[in-house]
This record gives structure tokens, sequence and C-alpha cells, in this order.
């Protein structure tokens, strides 16, 4: 777990109650005894700067290119991503992994959507729609080959998958349907 800034309380809860081994990662030697990693929600501005603080973007990098899985959820999507733009289409200059062939936009969903939440069918999950609350939320407006998309909302993507690597515009962390979780931890088995 990703711990530097956002809800990492929040993942922390649903992983334990996966009975996922999990711990919490600051400092770049750590990144050799994990298996996966999960970026959550929170400000990707801000992790992005301590990423580079802590000395961790370019490990962290490295070891994705050495196949490290990675969860990205919402700003961790956003981190995830090889381009980000602001909700006007500035180009948001900030520090991103570039692991993924997408690109996003921040704050996408507009003023009245700030925050909603809606059922969402994501390809690879059985049992029904997922409840996924979206906070300040990215889009994700370009998926290149390589990358599976596994749900949209109207013709948005919010949740792909490239190789070990899953993003999700929404906060799977907020809910009890700790489903995508496990699709995760399925990925990186
Ligand atoms: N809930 C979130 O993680 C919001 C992401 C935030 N809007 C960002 O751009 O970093």
């Amino acid at each position: 777990m990703l711990a530097l800034q956002g809800d990492v309380a929040e993942h922390l809860r649903v992983l334990d109650e996966l009975g996922v081994r999990t711990m919490p990662v600051k400092h770049a030697h750590q990144l050799e005894a994990i298996d996966g990693l999960v970026i959550p929600g929170g400000e990707s501005t801000t992790i992005g700067k301590l990423l580079g603080l802590f000395d961790l973007l370019e490990p962290l990098r490295a070891r994705i290119a050495d196949g490290l899985g990675v969860f990205g959820t919402c700003a961790g999507a956003i981190l995830l991503a090889s381009e980000a733009v602001h909700h006007d289409g500035r180009p948001a200059d900030q520090p991103l992994l570039e692991a993924m062939d997408t690109s996003v936009r921040r704050n996408a969903f507009g003023r009245q959507l700030d925050s909603f939440e809606t059922d969402l069918d994501v390809a690879g999950i059985t049992g029904g729609p997922m409840k996924a609350v979206f906070i300040r939320a990215p889009a994700i407006e370009r998926a290149g080959v390589a990358v599976d998309v596994l749900a949209t909302v109207g013709d948005t993507i919010v949740v792909c998958r490239q190789g070990r690597l899953l993003a999700s515009s929404f906060h799977p962390e907020l809910t009890d349907d700790s489903r995508l979780h496990e699709l995760f931890v399925d990925l990186i088995r």
C-alpha cells in the first residue's frame, strides 16, 4: 500500500478483510518485498510530488517495468497514466508513472457531478453491478491497444487494465464491495 497521502487506511481495511498481507510503502527498498502495490485516491499532484521527494518515482517505474502489479484508484489511476490534462484541457504539469497507455482528464465529471454514486457493471466481475463512488474523479479518455476497458459510464472509461496494472476512476475502498480488490489480487497472484 503506497502510504504517502490519500485514503490509505480504507484500502488497508479491505485488503486485511481479504486476508492479504499488507505493508505501508514509503521507501524504495520496500518495493523489493512486494508483489503488488495499491495507489489510493487522494490528490494526484501531491502523491506525485511526494513520490519524487521520497525518491520513489524512478524505483517504482523500474519495478513496474519488472512486473510489479499496481492498482491505482482515482488519483492512483491518474498517476498510472501516460498523460494527464486538467478538466479544461490544459496539460497537467505533474509527475506521472507513465505505466499505462492511457490519457486521463482530472475532475472530468463537472461541477454538479463532483461526487456521485452509480451502479456499474465491470467486465470480469460476477454477481451483479458494483456500487461505484466517484469523488472529483478522472475520466480515462484514451486507452491504447494494450489496455482492456472493463467499465464505462456513458462513453467514458472508468475501469481498465493493462497486464498487471489496474486503474479505476472510482473508490472501491469506500464501499463494502471488495470484488475489484479481489480482481487485482487475482491479477498479481
Ligand atoms: N478522489 C480522488 O482521488 C480525486 C483525484 C483528484 N481530483 C486528483 O486529480 O488527484
